[in-house]
This record gives C-alpha cells, structure tokens and sequence, in this order.
C-alpha cells in the first residue's frame, strides 16, 4: 500500500464527519494562537518586573490568556475523542452489515475469528487514528509555522541553532515512524490470527475435549500469542524510542537557547525579558513538533488497521438485481414447479465441479427425496436452491422465473432450509422457533408445536417457551434441535421447504410421527428432503438419486428398484429382504465409498 493510497483511505473516512474534524482543529490551532502571544506578554512582564514594577494588567491577561488556551485545548481534544468513537461506532456498522451479507463463498476460505478481530479490533484502532492524528495534524502544522515565525521575529540567530536541532531529530523520528507502521501491520495481523485459532478451539470445544487435544490447541494459540507478543513489543519498541529521542532533542534545544541567549543577554543583545518570551515561544514550538510526529505515527499505525477493514468491505455481498416483473400467484403458482435446476454447473473451486448437469423439478405440492452417496452433492444442491452459491452454468427457477431476478430475501422467504445438524442461535426457545417468522398467532404456533412433537418437551420446561436453549441449542438433544427447526421453518410459511436427513437423529417412534407430519405439510408445500435411510424415502411420492455431481435416476420406488443400483442397495440393505432377482445387491453400501479428496468434508 502507497502513502498515497493511505492518505487516501484516510481523506475518503473522513469526509463524512468533515466538521467535527475541523472544529477540533479550529479549537487545537486557536489553543495554539493562544499560547503564542504568551511570550509577548510574558515579555512585558518579566521586564517590566526586572524594572522594579510588576505590570498587574499584563499579569491579569497572561492568565485569561492561560486559561483560554487550555479550555480551548480541552475542547479540541473532547471533540476528538467524540469523533473518534462516532467513527469507530459507524465503522463497526458498516463492517457488521457488510459481514452479514457477504456471500458464502468469500467466508468458506475466511477465518471467522479474524473477521471478528478486524469488526472489533481494527475499527477501534482506526479510533487513535482520528483522535490522534486528523485535528492534531492539521493544527500542528499551523502551530508550528506560527511558532517560527514569532521565533523568527524574537530572534533570527537563536531560531537557526533550534531549527537545526529540531530538523535533525524530526528527521530521525520519521524514519522511525516507517517502521512503526510496518511492526504495526504485523501486530495487527497476527492478532487477527490469534482470535481465528482462538474461534476456532472454542467453536469446536467438545472436538477438542471429545480427542484430548486441549494441549494441542493450548500450543497452537501459545504460538500465535507469541507472535502477536513478538510483533506488538517491536512496535512497543519503535514507539518507546521514539518518546525519549523527542525528548532528547526538545531538551538539547532549551539547553542550547539558554547558553546562547545567556551570551547574548549580558553582551546587552537581547534584553531577560525577550530571551524568556523566546524559551517561552519554544515550549510552543515543541508541541506543534510532537502533535505532527504524532499524527504521523498514528497514521502509520491506523492505515493498518483501515487497510484491514477495506478487506473486509472488498469481499463480495449479495446484491440483489431487481426487475420489474409481476408477482406470480393464484393458478400459474400451483400448476409451474415451485422450484426447478436446468442444467446447473457449479464448483466450490474453479475447474473442480461438484455438479455437473444437474436438471430437475419439483411441483407445488408433494415430497421428493434426494437420495445418494456421501459426498454426491446433495446438501450442494440444497445449498444453491437457497442460493447460498449461485451456479456457475444453468439456471435455478423460483416459480418458473430465474431466480437471480427474485431478491434473495423473498427467494429464502419461499424457501425454507432445515439443515441436518440444526444450529439453533442462543435465546429462548420462542426465540428461536419464531426467528424470522413474522407474525404468528398463538393458535397457529400451538398447532406447529404438536404438528413437530414439541408439546410435551415444551411443557416439561422449566420456562417453558420461554427457556434459554444455550449456545447452538446445546441444551436441548439432538432429535429435539431437529423438531424446533423444522417448527421454525413451518411457521416462516415457504412455498418449499428443503429438509436435510430430518429423521437423523430420531427414535423409531418420532421418526413415525414426523412422517405423518411431512405428509401433512407436503399436501400445504413442496417438501424436498435429503433421505439417507429407506423410513424416510419411503414416505415420498418420488425419488432423485443424486451421483456425481449429476441427477442419475428420478422416479417412483419400483422404477428406480429397476433401474439405479444406488437405490436398490439403499432399499433392500439392512432390511433382510432379497433384491429382486436380476438386480443383484453389491457387496458393500455405496455411502461407505471413500470420499472424493476435497479441503471440505461433506456434511
Ligand atoms: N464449502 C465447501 N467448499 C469446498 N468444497 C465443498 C464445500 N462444501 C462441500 N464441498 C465438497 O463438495 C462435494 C459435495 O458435498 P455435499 O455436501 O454436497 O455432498 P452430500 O451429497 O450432501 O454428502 P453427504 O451425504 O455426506 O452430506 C464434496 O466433495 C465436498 O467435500
């Protein structure tokens, strides 16, 4: 990243609070202006008091002068401050926002942690930049031309020692700053990786437990955290240096005025009284120096942290593309399919397909079952019916019409997803169940609750509707998960709802129950469920065999007993049944065939 580029990121941020920016800058440089006519009047009365009088009004003016000065600096620096956490706050908008629409296939590759540490840690950063750096800069560079200008006319000979002490360290400085900014980037950096390793231990604790690897994890984060340490103490260090070496170089020149001026005032060249105005007019000189250096540095450090920001506002969103078409309802939204892939190519990866061709479609009402090997491509399926991807050939249909044409949130108000291992977010359970829903009557919900078989767990709750579910549902078993996601996708209404394996973590009896239920909703919707044991299949009017990447056979039960072996192994295995005679059952169950090599396991 240039300079230029930095500055500009900068200019772009703050356009939008340009007059808080320059209010605090008008305070900091009146501040300055302020303590400027100090040493003039500070020159009157140290001669007027080495004359044998104290000048009382003088005296009285120095001290409004004082007073004005630090108010208008206490200002400056409120308004700042206010700024910088304004801006913080609207970064963190913008960010979050941003993150919840991301498409999926920029956060597949993403670390979640380090998207959090830049939503939550960067923004902050950006925060010193603006307090520090915006109104400071632009009054220091003011203070400091108006500082040797009245140095200038005090005396010319005393300004020429302190500009050639100042120049050399200032220069010193600068090359410093440049390294700040490069420790900082890497600070920042390996503190966004630190919270990823920690996301991904804590996301995944009972993996961890469940495979003893808490040393594992405890190393891993243990390097990170070195590197974050590492990389913070040579910022630590660039920035500790810097201090005394301003210091250093603010001292030398006082020492220097002092010698020179003292010279200078018993050869009777100056007078006290202007030797103290100009050692006065030097504390000015030396604050303006240390705003800018400052200003400089906080740029190097907050640049970082922006750069890392606009990654995150640089994935790409889903953007709806609007067009104006009528909203298909009455007979046309019964009689065309609710849902239909014509000949959809797409792949996680360029140039790896998962699906290849895949074309079929579902009518208004009834239930389908997906039915295929692990790793086929099935959730893969489900995933761009609720456009989580979108293909890379072919089209997916929403009630006959492309569905790019259709917002994503009417297009996943239509359908509805259940996905097999049901996260459910952290609230109560009436939280959950009616996330996203819309309004919904208590008759309406009574009715979902015993449609799922929620009825007597919700009444055995200690709050019932009302209790918290823990993070993910933990507190609730699998099987209950399952049940109050698919009540909150009945109760959003969709036109289709898409079940992942629903009967997974079922007893026999429950299993009976949802049965009777999907039967029920597929008379009100289209069900599509992905069925990986035969109870499930069984219950559907028609079935689609899914097999690499591609729609392999699509009909009822004894067509497909005829013609896919996948169906006829997955129908007649485990049940003791023999398969027909001329459609020999293969020795071992195709979900046991080992996974086709990707970076993601199939869910
Ligand atoms: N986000 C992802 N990024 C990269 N590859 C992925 C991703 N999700 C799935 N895959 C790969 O795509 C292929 C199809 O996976 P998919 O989950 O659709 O299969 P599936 O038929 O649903 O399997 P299962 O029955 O085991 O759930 C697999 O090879 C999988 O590893």
């Amino acid at each position: 990243m240039t300079d230029l580029a930095r500055w500009r990121d900068l200019v772009r941020l703050a356009r939008g609070y340009r007059r808080p920016i320059l209010g605090a800058a008008a305070l900091s440089l009146l501040g300055t202006l302020l303590a400027l006519t100090q040493p003039l009047l500070a020159r009157e009365a140290v001669d007027g008091a080495a004359a044998g009088s104290l000048p009382w009004p003088v005296i009285g003016a120095l001290t409004g002068l004082f007073a004005a000065q630090a108010s208008a600096l206490a200002l400056a620096r409120y308004v700042q401050a206010h700024t910088g956490e304004k801006m913080t706050r609207d970064l963190r908008r913008t960010v979050t926002v941003h993150l919840l629409r991301v498409r999926l296939s920029a956060l597949d590759d993403g670390r979640i942690g380090d998207l959090i540490a830049r939503a939550c840690g960067d923004t902050a950063a950006v925060k010193t930049l603006i307090a520090q750096s915006l109104g400071t800069g632009v009054a220091g560079v003011a203070g400091l031309a108006a500082a040797i200008v009245l140095l200038g006319w005090l005396d010319p000979w005393l300004l020429a020692a302190v500009v050639v002490l100042f120049g050399g360290s200032f220069g010193a400085l600068l090359a410093v700053v440049r390294r700040v900014r490069i420790a900082s980037r890497a600070a920042q950096t390996a503190e966004g990786l630190l919270a990823a390793d920690l996301e991904r231990a804590l996301g995944g604790i009972r993996v961890v437990r469940a495979c003893r690897a808490e040393r594992l994890e405890a190393e891993r984060l243990d390097t990170s955290a070195g590197r974050a340490y590492l990389a913070n103490l040579r910022m630590a260090g660039m920035v500790a240096l810097s201090g005394p070496a301003n210091d250093l170089a603010v001292s030398g020149a006082f020492l220097t005025v002092l010698l020179v001026g003292a010279t200078r005032v018993s050869s009777g060249a100056m007078t006290l009284g202007e030797l103290v105005a100009f050692t006065l007019a030097m504390t000015y000189l030396a604050a303006p120096v240390y705003e800018i250096f400052q200003a400089v540095s906080a740029v190097q450090q907050g640049s970082g942290a922006l750069h890392r920001i606009n990654e995150v506002l640089a994935l790409p969103i889903e953007r709806d593309r609007p067009v104006a078409v009528a909203p298909v309802r009455g007979a046309t939204r019964r009689t065309v399919p609710v849902l239909e892939f014509r000949d959809v190519w797409f792949g996680y990866e360029p140039g790896r397909p998962v699906l290849r061709g895949v074309g079929f479609a579902v009518p208004a009402r009834g239930q389908i079952a997906l039915v295929g090997p692990s790793g086929a491509g099935k959730s893969t399926i489900f995933a761009l019916a609720e456009r989580f991807y979108e293909p890379d050939r072919g089209s997916v249909l929403l009630h006959g019409r492309n569905a790019a044409v259709t917002s994503y949130a009417r297009h996943r108000a239509a359908v509805g997803l259940v996905e097999q291992d049901c996260p459910l977010l952290a609230g109560t359970l009436r939280e959950n169940l009616l996330y996203g829903a819309g309004p919904v009557s208590a008759g309406e919900l009574r009715r979902v609750l015993a449609m799922t078989g929620l009825t007597t767990m919700v009444a055995g709750l200690p709050d019932g509707l009302d209790t918290p579910v823990g993070d993910h549902g933990r507190r609730l078993s699998g099987g209950q998960r399952q049940r109050v996601a698919i009540a909150r996708c009945l109760l959003s209404r969709p036109d289709l709802i898409l079940l992942d394996e629903p009967t997974a973590h079922l007893d026999p009896d429950s299993e009976l129950a949802l049965a009777a239920t999907l039967h029920e909703v597929s008379s009100v919707c289209a069900l599509v469920v992905i069925a990986h044991r035969f109870s499930t299949v069984r219950s559907a009017g028609r079935v689609l065999v899914v097999d690499g990447g591609a729609v392999t056979a699509d009909g009822g039960h004894d067509d497909l007993v005829r013609s896919s072996p996948f169906y006829r192994r997955l129908a007649f295995a485990g049940t003791g049944e023999a398969a027909p005679p001329n459609h020999p059952v293969p020795d071992s169950p195709a979900t046991w065939a080992p996974l086709p090599a990707a970076r993601r396991l199939s869910g």
